[in-house]
């Protein structure tokens, strides 16, 4: 469907109004063509619930044919180009995201909800994986090992893995695939990615974009579906050998189990339940500028949001009254409208489960001090919820053992640093955590003793390419971004050279 073909006169408008309209498509690209079938899905605008195009619905026989296409395209890619020329390719395609970001954000804002402005921050995030690859491309280097045996040395050569099936979340509709395509092209290997079906459009506008770019048509692939079952295919067919998911985390485990079947390498990057500590020798102003950032970014639909929010009772009120007053100045609104700080949640059960979260917690005895309700001002058939705020919230409830993903704050009150530490812990989870504190040894403790793969402290903003993002616990398994972040694509071959002296 072209941008003059959606039935929405809102997104129509915004459309039109596109630098490079082409970018917006819901084709398939496989085996080098962009493909669209009879059979489609549709895609919903969360601001009016309206249908905002139409995208093909592929089946598993078309991801047998892409993973086939991909095999073929892996041999040739890994074993023609240098890390040199891999890293031009990347550089290339960073360029072609930036010189587009103001479309590719546009088509983001259309179908996942987000701001505009949040929108940008997530392609210029999303590009910043490419150059980070760029550069990591050419340092791929493997060891010389002192040996054991006489006459004899050891090398080890980093080396791709091969064919990667690449399943990604509606959240981040750009950041997520970059930040596993760039690192597996970076190091040799071809990808077979299956885009989120709630956003779909953004992926198609990078694979658009990489082609461009002059990465080989075989090995990059894009096959939208919603056929949950035809993407398994990614999971189970032997040519693939690597998996990289994110999402929540019971499709995470279910994935992982298909997979271990052929024995693919995986990465899990899944849900989170984050702890967010308010010590009482904490700068307040600074810790609600802190929850401000990682609880309402993205309107609450993140995997690093801070999900239960641990005040020191000396602090309660002064934060409690700082936060109110903070939240109090969003405004709720299309995520294309200037003066919109906060866009819908991407569908309908996204805001049911804000509104269960909240039910169940009032139920059990906390107050609801902020929110709770649809704004009066939003299509009344959008997807929207006001950012909210808890008080009085203790561990029996949904909130404190559920990730919420939406902009519901709720408020724990704790008096000791071992309560609050047992009570932050107490969760399958392990993503992220943050803390405020001006206490250096009670930095260095803490930071040691929450059990998550990420930590903020004194700082509600913690992802960045250079940094290693990644889950403990049902959090996930790998690390993406980083220095760490090409090894989840490539493998370690140890060669023995015996008898130099013959
Ligand atoms: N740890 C991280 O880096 C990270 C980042 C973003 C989001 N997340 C998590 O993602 C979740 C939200 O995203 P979501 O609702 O899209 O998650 P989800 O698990 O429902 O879906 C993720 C992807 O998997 C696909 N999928 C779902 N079931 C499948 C199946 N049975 N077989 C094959 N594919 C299947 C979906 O279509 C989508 O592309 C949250 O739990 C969030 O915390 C984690
Ligand atoms: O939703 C999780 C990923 C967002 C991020 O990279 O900060």
């Amino acid at each position: 469907m072209t941008a003059a073909e959606t039935a929405n006169p809102t997104a129509a408008a915004a459309l039109k109004r596109l630098s490079r309209p082409d970018l917006f498509t819901g084709s398939a690209f496989i085996d080098g063509k962009w493909v669209q079938p009879d059979k489609t899905f549709p895609v919903y605008e969360p601001s009016t619930g309206e249908v905002l195009g139409a995208v093909a619905n592929m089946s598993r026989s078309d991801f047998v044919t892409g993973i086939r296409s991909a095999d073929i395209g892996f041999r040739n890619y890994s074993t023609s180009t240098t890390a040199h020329g891999r890293s031009a390719l990347l550089k290339k395609w960073y360029d072609l995201i930036i010189a587009n970001k103001d479309d590719i954000a546009t088509i983001l804002v259309l179908e996942n909800g987000k701001t505009l402005s949040e929108a940008v921050g997530e392609v210029v995030y999303a590009a910043s994986f490419v150059s980070w690859f760029a550069e990591e491309a050419t340092r791929a280097y493997g060891d010389v090992i002192p040996s054991s045996m006489p006459n004899t040395t050891v090398l080890t050569l980093m080396q791709p893995v091969g064919v990667c099936g690449i399943i990604t979340p509606w959240n981040f509709p750009a950041a997520m695939i970059t930040r596993k395509i760039a690192p597996a092209l970076a190091v040799g290997c071809s990808v077979v990615i299956k885009p989120p079906s709630e956003t779909p459009y953004t992926a198609a506008a990078l694979v658009k974009l990489a082609i461009e770019a002059g990465i080989p048509p075989t090995v990059i692939h894009l096959i939208p579906t919603k056929d949950r079952e035809a993407a398994t295919e990614l999971c189970t067919n032997p040519a693939v050998k690597k998996v990289s998911f994110t999402g929540s985390t019971n499709v995470g485990v279910f994935l992982s189990k298909l997979a271990m079947g052929t024995m693919k390498k995986i990465s899990m990057e899944l849900g989170g339940n984050a702890p967010f500590i308010v010590f009482d020798d904490a700068d307040i102003d600074l810790a609600v500028l802190g929850a401000m950032a990682c609880k309402f970014r993205c309107s609450g639909q993140t995997c690093v949001c801070a999900n239960r929010i641990f005040v020191h009772n000396k602090v309660l009120h002064e934060f409690t009254k700082k936060l109110i007053a903070m939240v109090s100045t969003l405004k709720v609104g299309f995520g294309l409208d200037k003066s919109t700080t906060q866009g819908p949640l991407v569908n309908r059960d996204g805001v049911n489960k804000v509104k269960q979260h909240i039910e169940d917690a009032v139920s059990k005895g906390a107050k609801l001090e902020f929110g709770g309700t649809v704004p009066q001002d939003v299509n009344p058939n959008g997807f929207f919820i006001a950012p909210s705020i808890l008080t009085g919230v203790t561990k029996d409830m949904l909130v404190a053992n559920e990730e919420t993903f939406g902009p519901l704050a709720p408020i724990f009150a704790f008096d000791t640093e071992d309560e609050v530490i047992s009570l932050a812990n107490d969760s399958e989870f392990g993503l992220a955590g943050y803390f405020f504190s001006k206490d250096v040894n009670r930095i260095l403790r803490v930071s040691s003793a929450l059990e998550c793969g990420l930590v903020g402290v004194n700082t509600g903003k913690i992802s960045a390419a250079e940094s290693p993002f990644g889950g403990v616990k049902e959090s996930g398994v790998g690390r993406e971004g980083s220095k760490y972040g090409l090894a989840e694509y490539s493998i370690i071959k140890a060669v023995t050279i015996g008898n130099t002296n013959a």
